[in-house]
């Protein structure tokens, strides 16, 4: 076993445990999914939880469904928030993923904490007509930059972007994939939210890189009605 292997380990055996049923929707999911590797896991799952129930948002839109881990995650918070009326919005482009995905939600114990659609979240989210204090941005790593312009008029003053895989397996400084469209997408991203004055950041090396952005009051442009 290496050394960051053995390190893993000891991380999770000191952080909360995940329940019975996200492990097996973790087991479910590398052993029916090609890309299993994608949901968030065990550390994050737990991470996510406990910036929803320190952020205790009302709405919270996450941006790549894919199996459900996250979601429930997520909802796990909003349940212990106890927050109103909260709900998690959230969207899954792959309409391929739904008949795996949906029954997973919907038998979760906090399946009325969510709602799970099908469609690009850069198109259907804003079409809500909703104001969310937390979004996770999870979807395609060329589009984060699109994705990130799509959402940020969607935020309330002091809401909070959390975006993953913005150190990309380290790609991100490595120039032997400089010609990686994936890789191009998050660097764009990553330099893109540096410059932007509209928002507070900081990249926190979890897992695979997972970016805090917290919107500042002033970052509409006036432009949109929800602002
Ligand atoms: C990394 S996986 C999401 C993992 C999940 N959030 C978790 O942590 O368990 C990315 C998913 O985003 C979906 N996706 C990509 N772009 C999207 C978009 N614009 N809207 C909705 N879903 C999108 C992909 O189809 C894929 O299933």
């Amino acid at each position: 076993m290496t050394d960051t292997q053995q390190l893993d380990d000891y991380i999770v055996n000191h952080s909360d445990p995940e329940d019975e049923y996200l492990y097996r929707l973790y087991r479910a999911t590398n052993i029916h999914t090609i890309h299993g590797r994608m949901q968030s896991g065990h550390l994050q799952g737990r991470l996510l939880k406990m910036l929803v129930l320190m952020q205790r948002p009302k709405y919270v839109l996450e941006v790549g469904t894919f199996s459900g881990y996250s979601a429930i995650c997520m909802a796990e918070g909003l349940r212990e928030a106890g927050v109103d009326g909260s709900k998690l919005f959230t969207f899954e482009i792959n309409d391929e993923m739904e008949d795996f995905t949906r029954p997973w939600i919907e038998d979760s114990a906090v399946s009325s904490w969510i709602d799970f659609r099908i469609g690009d979240a850069c198109v259907e989210a804003p079409k809500l007509g909703v104001a969310f204090d937390m979004a996770f941005v999870d979807g395609d790593k060329r589009r984060y930059v699109e994705t990130y312009e799509a959402i940020l008029p969607l935020m309330n003053p002091g809401g909070i972007i959390l975006a993953d895989n913005t150190l990309w397996d380290g790609h991100v400084i490595d120039p032997a994939y400089d010609h990686d469209h994936q890789t191009l997408g998050i660097r764009a991203f990553n330099d893109h939210v540096r410059d932007d004055k509209r928002v507070e950041k900081v990249i926190v090396p979890v897992r695979d890189g997972l970016t805090i952005i917290r919107v500042l009051n002033d970052h509409c442009s006036g432009q949109s009605v929800l602002c």
